[in-house]
């Protein structure tokens, strides 16, 4: 589905990204850990056409998308839930979710805007509120609701539960469950490696630039050794 080769993305002089590699097969749920500032968000945003990548190339679904626009890579099926989630505030809780509902790529909308209610229940009651005056857990749920109204292929969640209180990121996790239950491929990054272990089937371990490390997220796991030299504080 998702195929990275040689991958090098800088910040004007600073080479950040140093020549990554990914597969992401079919309905894979694939974990990007690391330590701050290794490169995870910049390797995400430079596969979504919002960073452009120097060398390299990224394949979607057989299009090679290096380079394109984000809109256009977004309209193959990739919804994307951003670090810091990008909520519109001059639009409302419902505005928000219902200017992105849309058949998927291959025509499907299993995810419709009740669907996604349905999911998140806390928002039916703040549907009238403008993006920003939500707390933080309620704009994470708008913000995945959103991507998932898109009626992706692929979902790429930047620190979904980032700063949130444990019972929401519980929620989250649970629904993340979910969308990889249902098929779609998903690529999650999150700080918490233990939980993003226990609901990804591959992982990959960046390090300045790098992968560090990569398998099957139920090895990883056993390797506890391994993960605390690359990612313990
Ligand atoms: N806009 C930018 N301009 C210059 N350097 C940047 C910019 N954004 C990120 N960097 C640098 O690129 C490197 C990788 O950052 P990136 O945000 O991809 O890391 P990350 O693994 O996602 O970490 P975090 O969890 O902190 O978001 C870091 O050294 C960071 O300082």
């Amino acid at each position: 589905m998702l195929k990275v080769e040689g991958l090098h993305t800088y910040y004007g002089e600073s080479h950040v990204l140093h020549g990554i590699d990914l597969q992401l097969p079919e309905s894979c749920a694939l974990g990007l850990l690391g330590r701050n500032g290794m490169g995870k968000t910049t390797l995400i945003k430079s596969m979504l056409g919002l960073l452009k990548p120097r060398r390299g190339s990224v394949l979607f679904e057989g299009y090679p998308i290096t380079r394109w626009s984000p809109y256009l890579i977004a309209r193959l099926g990739i919804g994307y839930v951003p670090e810091g989630r990008g909520i519109f505030a001059n639009l409302s809780v419902r505005e928000n979710l219902v200017m992105c509902e849309r058949a998927g790529a291959d025509g499907k909308r299993e995810w419709t805007y009740d669907r996604v209610l349905e999911t998140f229940p806390r928002l039916k009651e703040r549907l009238d509120h403008g993006g920003q005056q939500v707390s933080g857990g309620e704009q994470q749920m708008v913000a995945i609701g959103r991507a998932l109204l898109t009626n992706p292929r692929l979902m790429v969640l930047d620190e979904a539960t980032e700063g949130l209180a444990p019972r929401i990121v519980e929620h989250i996790w649970r629904v993340v469950a979910q969308i990889r239950a249902s098929g779609i491929s998903t690529i999650v990054v999150d700080r918490n490696y233990r939980t993003v272990l226990r609901h990804t089937d591959r992982a990959l371990v960046l390090e300045k630039g790098r992968v560090a490390l990569a398998g099957e997220s139920a090895a990883l796991a056993r390797d506890e050794g391994a993960l605390q030299a690359l990612l313990g504080v």
